[in-house]
């Protein structure tokens, strides 16, 4: 399998046209230096952190007394983090996104918008549309679920109920004041905090290790300077760190709703639905696909 890797370089440093990477040596491990890691390697160690801080999060939630009601800062719905960041996480993320497009070389710019739509259009479709209602929705609606008048007074809660059993999406539910409830109800956090931050990782990596490196050339990254190039990125420009601390504020609010939010099952396929537009293009089309890659543009060349 041809599998071009991202090169270290931003795109601002290279020739943009048609530019195929070669693939490069994987993972060498040169005389007297440990284990090195190539931008592809550091991606997928970045993408396997989010499902193990699910899983750390809901046992931590199974293991504790009762974390669900624990009254604490970031178990409330309406905590600024969730109401201000999370609540508009694609904008946030769009915002961060464009800002590091704005630094990239013409043609770079345009194929990178193009991979930011693709991320964009699997955002609308699983939570706002999708031939109708968005596909969390309609996952909840074929498992039985609906949308519950909230009004326990059985005389309104008849009137609600009918009009409420023809709401077909939580947003028009949760605006009639009726609870959406039954059936699988996908995490939207998870989704939104998972792919959000694989589709920043994935563009913004290449840039950070560029930076982080001083641009020195380089068959990979060793674990022990992950941490040390991340930071070096952050301090050398104030657009890596933005993108660095939305990265991190998406991480904690993951492992936040994997505390004390939603069941294992509707964290499980609020991941998989995050991942999955993100290991259609990023993991296999850009990698094995050659016309994919000259259409959308392999980020960092
Ligand atoms: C070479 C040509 C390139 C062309 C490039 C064109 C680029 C344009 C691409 C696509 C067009 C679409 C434009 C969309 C612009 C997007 C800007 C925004 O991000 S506005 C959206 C702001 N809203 C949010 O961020 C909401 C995020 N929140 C949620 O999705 C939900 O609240 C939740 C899933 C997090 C939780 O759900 P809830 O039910 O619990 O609330
Ligand atoms: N990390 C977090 N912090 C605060 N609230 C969270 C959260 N994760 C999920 N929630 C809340 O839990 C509910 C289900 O979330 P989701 O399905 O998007 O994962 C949502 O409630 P509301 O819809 O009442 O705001 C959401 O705001």
């Amino acid at each position: 399998m041809a599998s071009p890797e991202p090169s270290a370089h931003g795109a601002e440093k290279l020739d943009d046209d048609d530019v195929i990477p070669q693939p490069s040596s994987r993972s060498p491990t040169l005389p007297g230096t440990s284990l090195l890691l190539s931008p592809t390697d550091l991606l997928i160690l970045a993408a396997s952190f989010y499902p193990l801080t699910l899983i750390a999060g809901s046992v931590f939630s199974a293991c504790s007394p009762s974390p669900a009601s624990a009254d604490s800062h970031f178990s409330r719905k309406r905590n600024p983090f969730n109401v201000f960041f999370v609540k508009y996480g694609w904008l946030w993320t769009t915002l961060v996104f464009l800002i590091h497009a704005s630094r990239l070389r013409s043609s770079s710019k345009a194929r990178a918008l193009l991979r930011y739509a693709v991320a964009t259009i699997w955002w609308v479709l699983v939570t706002r549309w999708f031939f109708g209602p968005p596909i969390m929705d309609q996952l909840f609606l074929a498992t039985r679920g609906k949308c519950q008048p909230a009004d326990p007074d059985p005389m309104h809660a008849e009137e609600e109920v009918g009009t409420a059993q023809m709401i077909f999406t939580s947003a028009a539910c949760k605006v009639a004041g009726g609870k959406w409830s039954g059936g699988h109800d996908l995490s939207g956090h998870v989704f939104l905090l998972t792919h959000a931050s694989l589709f920043l990782w994935s563009e913004l990596l290449p840039t950070l290790i560029h930076s982080g490196t001083a641009g020195r050339e380089s068959a990979g990254v060793s674990w022990s300077e992950i941490f040390p190039i991340l930071i070096r990125s952050a301090a050398a420009r104030r657009e890596n760190a933005g993108g660095l601390a939305l990265l991190v504020l998406w991480w904690w609010m993951l492992l936040m709703t994997g505390v004390y939010f939603h069941t294992w099952l509707e964290k499980a396929t609020g991941w998989i639905a995050g991942i999955a537009q993100w290991a259609v293009l990023y993991v296999w089309a850009l990698r094995s696909h050659p016309t994919v890659r000259s259409i959308f543009g392999v980020p960092g060349i």
